[in-house]
């Protein structure tokens, strides 16, 4: 009996993964979906490109996507200690988290351009293969960390983090994006907590 109970909270905890945390009509995220330009065939044919850059291009719409994503973050992991951000896009939101919340900001950057040694990990992503790398002290043994990024597509450069700050010994509370290609199902290449803002 004990069991079955045990049983029945993981299988829901499992299946409300994708909604970490609620889907509460907000108008900012609206907004934020309207201001989304979608590039057909971009970088290559076939791939509909969902460009982050035209949010940005508004101060009042991009303070909304961060108030958006720190409320996120100190909802569903208060203890955090870092963000970590995927070159390049996932810069552009993860730094001014990191300041935000007042944790660490830790780059996670395309092979070859951080300096110091370096953990590496690589990866495929929609429209191509890349190697991650990060500076081996940036990440502590048992650290607590989210990681951001603008987009999931297939996941790949996501899983790729996730298994690069496990494997420097963090531990990954929250994978956070702005966007989700829902129909690549990319947040099925990773176990750990994910939420996007807005999914297409
Ligand atoms: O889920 P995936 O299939 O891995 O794709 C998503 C990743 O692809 C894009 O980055 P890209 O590597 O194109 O580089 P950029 O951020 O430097 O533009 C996007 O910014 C995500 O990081
Ligand atoms: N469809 C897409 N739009 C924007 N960035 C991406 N990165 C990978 N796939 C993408
Ligand atoms: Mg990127």
């Amino acid at each position: 009996m004990v069991c079955f109970i045990i049983k029945k909270l993981f299988s829901h905890r499992v299946n409300q993964r994708t909604q970490v945390t609620g889907t509460m009509a907000d108008e900012r995220i609206e907004e934020i979906t309207k201001k989304i330009a979608t590039y057909p065939d971009f970088p290559k044919p076939g791939i509909s490109f969902k460009d982050i850059f035209s949010v940005l291009l508004e101060p009042r719409v991009f303070r909304n996507l961060m108030a958006v994503l720190e409320e996120r973050v100190r909802r569903v992991c208060p203890g955090v200690q870092a963000v970590v951000g995927l070159e390049s896009r996932g810069f552009l939101i993860g730094t001014p988290l990191a300041l935000a919340l007042d944790i660490p900001f830790v780059p996670i950057r395309k092979k070859g351009k951080l300096p110091g040694k370096v953990k590496q990990v690589s990866y495929t992503l929609e429209y191509g293969t890349d190697v991650f790398e990060a500076q081996e002290s940036s990440i502590k043994k048992g650290q607590k960390v989210v990681i951001l990024d603008d987009l999931l597509a297939t996941g790949g450069s996501m899983k790729a983090a996730c298994d690069l700050v496990t494997a420097m010994g963090g531990e990954v509370l929250l994978c956070l994006v702005c966007i989700e290609l829902l129909d690549l199902k990319g947040c099925e290449k990773f176990s750990h907590p994910f939420d996007a803002v807005v999914k297409f």
